[in-house]
């Protein structure tokens, strides 16, 4: 561990940040956040647009770097995480991107299995988990369908299956019912607490009261850049 704030352990603790700020120019984006998420914990993430829990999620997925402070995941100090180490803690997060990000040359079915791919699973097993997956998410029929061809709400939930195929740690997801109806968000989120009751950590960035309110989960609240309520 490489803590500069040594007073304040926490072993429950998997994600840590202590007074973290992120600048983009004079942009302040985060303002002094200090949270910590235990392992296992299913968090909310919200707050108004603008508030900063996009770029809270993309510097723990380490898509961007911190201005000050400091973020231990798992123990690592992010702002001083060896090169090579990277590609072993990024395959311990699964990312639901507000954007989708899907790989526009791959199916379906090959976006969801490229982390299992990677990770050297073979293709009886990634053909099993991605089967269930596409089953689970209502896109059996498009397995063979490239992104550009799907709604937003398909791609949506593609994403989803995606972040989990690979049965992260973590999982981050940015607004993953944001493009859908009802009964769609109804399956993304079965799925993230599916994948919280297997034993991994979730955080979920929305705007959505409706979800919020649905469940008794922890909620942190943002407003410019900083956490109003921990929520806890
Ligand atoms: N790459 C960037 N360059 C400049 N400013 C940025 C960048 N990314 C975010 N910001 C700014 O940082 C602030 C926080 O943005 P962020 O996207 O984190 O908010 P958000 O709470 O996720 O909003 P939304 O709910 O609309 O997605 C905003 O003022 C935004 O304009």
């Amino acid at each position: 561990m490489d803590n500069q704030y040594p007073e304040l352990e926490n072993k429950n603790a998997i994600i840590r940040m202590f007074h973290v700020t992120k600048r983009y120019g004079a942009q302040l984006a985060l303002n002094d956040v200090s949270l910590d998420v235990d392992a296992n914990e299913f968090l909310f993430l919200t707050g108004p647009s603008g508030a900063g829990k996009s770029t809270l999620l993309k510097l723990l997925y380490l898509a961007d770097t911190i201005s000050e402070g400091q973020i231990l995941l798992k123990g690592m100090n992010l702002s001083r995480l060896p090169k090579k180490r990277l590609p072993f803690l990024r395959r311990n997060i699964g990312v639901v991107f507000q954007d989708y990000k899907l790989i526009p040359t791959r199916t379906v079915f090959d976006n969801i299995a490229l982390v299992m791919e990677v990770a050297g699973a073979n293709a009886k097993q990634i053909k099993r988990k991605v089967g269930y997956l596409l089953r689970t998410v209502e896109m059996e029929h498009k397995a063979g369908a490239f992104p550009q061809s799907l709604s937003g709400g398909e791609q949506q939930r593609v994403a989803v299956a995606r972040a989990i195929c690979g049965d992260p740690d973590i999982v981050l997801a940015d607004e993953p019912t944001g493009s859908l109806d009802a009964e769609s968000a109804r399956v993304i989120m079965e799925l993230l607490f599916g994948i919280h009751a297997r034993g991994a950590t979730v955080m979920v960035a929305t705007h959505d009261e409706a979800l919020l309110h649905s469940t008794r989960r922890r909620i942190v609240t943002l407003k410019q850049g900083s956490v109003v309520d921990l929520g806890l």
